[in-house]
Protein backbone atom coordinates (compact mmCIF):
# COMPACT_ATOMS: atom_id res chain seq x y z
CA UNK A 1 0.00 0.00 0.00
CA UNK A 2 1.12 3.17 -1.11
CA UNK A 3 0.12 6.87 -0.44
CA UNK A 4 0.93 9.80 -2.85
CA UNK A 5 1.58 12.28 -0.26
CA UNK A 6 3.06 16.09 -1.04
CA UNK A 7 6.47 14.45 0.11
CA UNK A 8 6.40 11.72 -2.72
CA UNK A 9 5.16 8.21 -2.30
CA UNK A 10 4.63 6.96 1.16
CA UNK A 11 4.89 2.71 1.10
CA UNK A 12 2.86 1.81 4.46
CA UNK A 13 2.15 -1.79 4.17
CA UNK A 14 4.62 -4.39 1.77
CA UNK A 15 3.79 -8.47 1.49
CA UNK A 16 1.40 -8.83 3.74
CA UNK A 17 -0.18 -12.43 3.22
CA UNK A 18 -2.58 -13.34 5.27
CA UNK A 19 -5.45 -15.93 4.91
CA UNK A 20 -8.50 -15.96 7.60
CA UNK A 21 -10.58 -19.18 7.66
CA UNK A 22 -13.87 -18.71 8.41
CA UNK A 23 -15.14 -18.46 11.84
CA UNK A 24 -11.70 -17.30 12.72
CA UNK A 25 -10.91 -14.10 15.22
CA UNK A 26 -7.41 -12.31 14.52
CA UNK A 27 -5.96 -9.63 15.72
CA UNK A 28 -3.82 -7.10 14.85
CA UNK A 29 -1.03 -5.27 16.85
CA UNK A 30 1.66 -3.00 16.27
CA UNK A 31 3.26 0.05 17.62
CA UNK A 32 1.61 3.26 16.40
CA UNK A 33 1.66 3.90 12.48
CA UNK A 34 2.72 1.15 11.80
CA UNK A 35 -0.06 0.78 9.39
CA UNK A 36 -2.97 -1.63 11.30
CA UNK A 37 -5.95 1.27 10.28
CA UNK A 38 -4.68 0.72 6.61
CA UNK A 39 -4.86 -2.62 6.65
CA UNK A 40 -8.31 -2.78 7.93
CA UNK A 41 -9.14 -0.33 5.42
CA UNK A 42 -8.43 -1.90 2.88
CA UNK A 43 -9.66 -5.57 3.67
CA UNK A 44 -13.05 -3.06 4.61
CA UNK A 45 -12.91 -1.13 0.93
CA UNK A 46 -12.20 1.64 2.05
CA UNK A 47 -8.49 2.05 1.25
CA UNK A 48 -7.67 1.02 -2.42
CA UNK A 49 -4.27 -1.19 -2.26
CA UNK A 50 -1.83 -0.79 -4.76
CA UNK A 51 -0.79 -3.77 -4.86
CA UNK A 52 -1.53 -7.63 -4.77
CA UNK A 53 -5.14 -8.73 -4.06
CA UNK A 54 -7.99 -9.28 -1.68
CA UNK A 55 -10.26 -12.42 -1.83
CA UNK A 56 -13.43 -12.86 -0.38
CA UNK A 57 -14.70 -16.44 -0.87
CA UNK A 58 -12.38 -16.36 -3.66
CA UNK A 59 -13.59 -13.75 -5.38
CA UNK A 60 -11.82 -10.31 -5.61
CA UNK A 61 -13.12 -7.26 -3.71
CA UNK A 62 -11.99 -4.00 -4.68
CA UNK A 63 -14.72 -1.49 -3.17
CA UNK A 64 -16.80 -1.32 0.22
CA UNK A 65 -19.52 -3.85 0.84
CA UNK A 66 -22.21 -4.83 3.07
CA UNK A 67 -20.29 -8.24 3.59
CA UNK A 68 -17.97 -6.49 5.36
CA UNK A 69 -19.07 -4.49 8.33
CA UNK A 70 -16.55 -2.40 10.22
CA UNK A 71 -16.98 -0.77 13.84
CA UNK A 72 -15.05 1.98 14.79
CA UNK A 73 -13.43 2.88 18.04
CA UNK A 74 -15.70 6.13 18.03
CA UNK A 75 -19.22 4.34 17.62
CA UNK A 76 -20.14 6.50 14.77
CA UNK A 77 -23.83 6.70 15.18
CA UNK A 78 -26.20 9.27 14.15
CA UNK A 79 -26.69 11.32 16.67
CA UNK A 80 -30.37 12.18 15.57
CA UNK A 81 -31.61 9.02 15.05
CA UNK A 82 -32.84 6.69 18.29
CA UNK A 83 -30.85 3.21 18.99
CA UNK A 84 -33.51 1.37 17.20
CA UNK A 85 -33.29 3.86 14.03
CA UNK A 86 -29.12 3.91 14.20
CA UNK A 87 -29.64 0.10 13.24
CA UNK A 88 -32.94 -0.20 11.21
CA UNK A 89 -31.17 2.26 9.22
CA UNK A 90 -28.40 -0.17 7.69
CA UNK A 91 -31.06 -3.18 8.53
CA UNK A 92 -33.26 -1.49 5.65
CA UNK A 93 -30.15 -0.42 3.05
CA UNK A 94 -29.07 -4.14 3.67
CA UNK A 95 -31.59 -6.11 3.99
CA UNK A 96 -35.29 -4.53 2.31
CA UNK A 97 -34.70 -7.09 -1.01
CA UNK A 98 -35.04 -10.60 1.51
CA UNK A 99 -37.25 -9.03 4.55
CA UNK A 100 -40.41 -7.27 4.76
CA UNK A 101 -40.64 -4.61 7.27
CA UNK A 102 -42.33 -6.57 10.02
CA UNK A 103 -39.07 -9.20 9.43
CA UNK A 104 -36.69 -6.24 9.44
CA UNK A 105 -38.26 -4.78 12.79
CA UNK A 106 -37.94 -8.08 14.35
CA UNK A 107 -34.18 -8.56 12.98
CA UNK A 108 -33.27 -4.92 14.71
CA UNK A 109 -34.71 -5.57 17.99
CA UNK A 110 -33.20 -8.93 18.16
CA UNK A 111 -29.63 -7.80 17.18
CA UNK A 112 -30.08 -4.80 19.66
CA UNK A 113 -31.00 -7.75 22.39
CA UNK A 114 -28.12 -9.72 21.63
CA UNK A 115 -25.45 -7.34 22.63
CA UNK A 116 -27.80 -6.05 25.71
CA UNK A 117 -29.33 -2.95 24.39
CA UNK A 118 -32.98 -4.01 24.34
CA UNK A 119 -34.05 -1.90 27.02
CA UNK A 120 -32.86 1.17 25.41
CA UNK A 121 -34.28 0.96 21.99
CA UNK A 122 -36.10 4.83 22.02
CA UNK A 123 -32.51 6.51 23.52
CA UNK A 124 -30.73 8.92 21.67
CA UNK A 125 -27.07 8.37 21.37
CA UNK A 126 -26.12 11.47 23.62
CA UNK A 127 -28.45 9.86 26.05
CA UNK A 128 -26.39 6.38 26.28
CA UNK A 129 -22.79 5.92 27.75
CA UNK A 130 -19.91 5.43 25.91
CA UNK A 131 -19.80 1.13 26.17
CA UNK A 132 -23.50 1.49 25.06
CA UNK A 133 -22.96 3.32 21.95
CA UNK A 134 -19.98 0.81 21.02
CA UNK A 135 -22.63 -1.68 21.97
CA UNK A 136 -25.26 -0.29 19.58
CA UNK A 137 -22.37 -0.06 16.71
CA UNK A 138 -21.59 -3.70 17.44
CA UNK A 139 -25.43 -4.49 16.93
CA UNK A 140 -25.65 -2.26 13.53
CA UNK A 141 -22.40 -4.18 12.66
CA UNK A 142 -23.83 -7.68 13.08
CA UNK A 143 -27.29 -6.98 11.46
CA UNK A 144 -25.98 -6.41 8.42
CA UNK A 145 -24.89 -10.44 8.49
CA UNK A 146 -21.12 -9.78 7.35
CA UNK A 147 -18.71 -12.01 6.21
CA UNK A 148 -16.47 -10.29 8.50
CA UNK A 149 -16.75 -8.24 10.60
CA UNK A 150 -13.49 -6.02 11.24
CA UNK A 151 -12.64 -3.73 14.91
CA UNK A 152 -10.75 -1.07 14.81
CA UNK A 153 -10.03 -0.79 18.32
CA UNK A 154 -13.89 -1.45 19.26
CA UNK A 155 -12.76 -0.76 23.14
CA UNK A 156 -10.26 1.57 22.92
CA UNK A 157 -12.40 5.03 24.36
CA UNK A 158 -13.67 2.68 27.05
CA UNK A 159 -12.70 2.29 31.01
CA UNK A 160 -11.27 -1.13 31.95
CA UNK A 161 -14.32 -2.52 33.76
CA UNK A 162 -16.67 -1.35 30.47
CA UNK A 163 -13.72 -3.01 27.95
CA UNK A 164 -13.91 -6.10 29.77
CA UNK A 165 -17.61 -6.38 30.25
CA UNK A 166 -17.75 -5.84 26.27
CA UNK A 167 -15.05 -8.48 25.37
CA UNK A 168 -17.19 -10.50 26.94
CA UNK A 169 -20.37 -9.80 25.12
CA UNK A 170 -18.17 -9.96 22.19
CA UNK A 171 -16.71 -13.24 22.80
CA UNK A 172 -20.69 -14.91 23.64
CA UNK A 173 -21.90 -13.58 20.24
CA UNK A 174 -18.99 -14.85 18.63
CA UNK A 175 -19.36 -18.01 20.01
CA UNK A 176 -23.22 -18.21 19.02
CA UNK A 177 -22.89 -17.03 15.40
CA UNK A 178 -19.29 -18.38 14.43
CA UNK A 179 -18.80 -14.37 12.79
CA UNK A 180 -15.24 -14.31 11.53
CA UNK A 181 -13.56 -11.39 13.04
CA UNK A 182 -10.57 -8.94 12.36
CA UNK A 183 -9.77 -6.76 15.90
CA UNK A 184 -7.28 -4.37 15.83
CA UNK A 185 -5.84 -3.45 19.34
CA UNK A 186 -3.04 -2.31 21.14
CA UNK A 187 -3.90 -4.55 24.47
CA UNK A 188 -1.82 -7.75 24.70
CA UNK A 189 -4.00 -9.44 27.18
CA UNK A 190 -7.03 -8.01 24.68
CA UNK A 191 -5.32 -9.78 22.20
CA UNK A 192 -4.39 -12.98 23.47
CA UNK A 193 -8.04 -13.10 25.18
CA UNK A 194 -10.27 -12.57 21.79
CA UNK A 195 -7.76 -14.08 19.42
CA UNK A 196 -7.48 -17.58 17.78
CA UNK A 197 -4.24 -15.90 16.09
CA UNK A 198 -2.00 -12.70 16.95
CA UNK A 199 -0.73 -10.90 13.94
CA UNK A 200 1.77 -8.56 14.70
CA UNK A 201 2.87 -5.89 12.59
CA UNK A 202 6.55 -4.52 12.32
CA UNK A 203 7.20 -0.78 12.40
CA UNK A 204 6.48 1.33 9.60
CA UNK A 205 7.38 2.64 6.74
CA UNK A 206 7.03 -0.24 4.86
CA UNK A 207 5.28 -2.18 7.72
CA UNK A 208 4.86 -6.10 7.16
CA UNK A 209 3.60 -9.11 9.47
CA UNK A 210 6.69 -9.66 11.81
CA UNK A 211 5.11 -12.34 13.56
CA UNK A 212 2.33 -14.42 14.12
CA UNK A 213 1.01 -16.04 17.21
CA UNK A 214 -1.47 -19.17 17.10
CA UNK A 215 -3.38 -19.23 20.73
CA UNK A 216 -4.32 -22.46 21.88
CA UNK A 217 -6.42 -21.92 24.59
CA UNK A 218 -9.87 -23.42 24.52
CA UNK A 219 -13.24 -21.58 24.40
CA UNK A 220 -15.16 -20.48 26.15
CA UNK A 221 -12.55 -18.31 27.86
CA UNK A 222 -12.78 -16.78 30.92
CA UNK A 223 -9.99 -14.31 31.90
CA UNK A 224 -9.88 -14.63 36.02
CA UNK A 225 -8.92 -18.47 35.10
CA UNK A 226 -6.61 -17.55 31.97
CA UNK A 227 -4.39 -15.50 34.21
CA UNK A 228 -2.19 -18.59 35.31
CA UNK A 229 -2.77 -20.80 32.49
CA UNK A 230 1.01 -21.38 30.60
CA UNK A 231 -0.34 -20.94 27.44
CA UNK A 232 -1.89 -17.45 28.02
CA UNK A 233 1.69 -16.52 29.56
CA UNK A 234 3.37 -18.09 26.57
CA UNK A 235 1.53 -15.78 24.19
CA UNK A 236 1.25 -12.90 26.19
CA UNK A 237 5.03 -12.64 26.44
CA UNK A 238 5.48 -13.96 23.07
CA UNK A 239 3.48 -10.28 21.95
CA UNK A 240 5.36 -8.36 24.74
CA UNK A 241 8.98 -9.55 23.32
CA UNK A 242 7.72 -8.69 19.86
CA UNK A 243 7.00 -5.43 20.68
CA UNK A 244 9.21 -4.14 23.56
CA UNK A 245 12.24 -6.04 22.68
CA UNK A 246 12.22 -6.39 18.57
CA UNK A 247 10.23 -3.45 17.56
CA UNK A 248 11.17 -1.10 20.17
CA UNK A 249 13.16 1.15 18.16
CA UNK A 250 10.84 2.38 14.65
CA UNK A 251 14.13 3.39 12.81
CA UNK A 252 16.35 0.45 13.74
CA UNK A 253 13.39 -1.84 12.92
N1 LIG B 1 -4.29 8.62 3.38
C1 LIG B 1 -3.01 8.60 3.77
N2 LIG B 1 -2.09 9.32 3.12
C2 LIG B 1 -0.79 9.29 3.47
N3 LIG B 1 -0.30 8.54 4.47
C3 LIG B 1 -1.18 7.79 5.17
C4 LIG B 1 -2.58 7.78 4.86
N4 LIG B 1 -3.20 6.94 5.72
C5 LIG B 1 -2.24 6.46 6.53
N5 LIG B 1 -1.04 6.95 6.21
C6 LIG B 1 0.25 6.65 6.85
O1 LIG B 1 0.39 5.24 6.90
C7 LIG B 1 1.01 4.86 8.12
C8 LIG B 1 0.10 3.88 8.84
O2 LIG B 1 -1.04 4.55 9.35
P1 LIG B 1 -2.18 3.81 10.15
O3 LIG B 1 -3.20 4.82 10.56
O4 LIG B 1 -2.66 2.66 9.35
O5 LIG B 1 -1.39 3.27 11.43
P2 LIG B 1 -1.95 2.53 12.71
O6 LIG B 1 -1.04 1.39 12.97
O7 LIG B 1 -3.39 2.23 12.56
O8 LIG B 1 -1.74 3.65 13.83
P3 LIG B 1 -2.49 3.88 15.23
O9 LIG B 1 -2.20 2.66 16.05
O10 LIG B 1 -1.83 5.09 15.78
O11 LIG B 1 -3.94 4.07 14.93
C9 LIG B 1 1.26 6.13 8.90
O12 LIG B 1 2.59 6.53 8.71
C10 LIG B 1 0.31 7.13 8.29
O13 LIG B 1 0.81 8.44 8.38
Amino acid sequence: MTFDTQKGKFTALVDVDLKLARGEVVSIIGHSGCGKSTLLNIVAGLNRHTAGVLLLDGKEVTGPGPDRAVVFQNHSLLPWLSVYDNVRLAVDKVLSKRMDRRQRHDWTVHNLELVGMGHALDKHPHEISGGMKQRVGIARALAMEPKILLMDEPFGALDALTRATLQDTLMEIQAKLGNTVIIITHDVDEAVLLSDRIVMMTNGPSATIGEICEVKLDRPRRRLELADDPEYIRCRSAVMRFLYERQRHPKAA
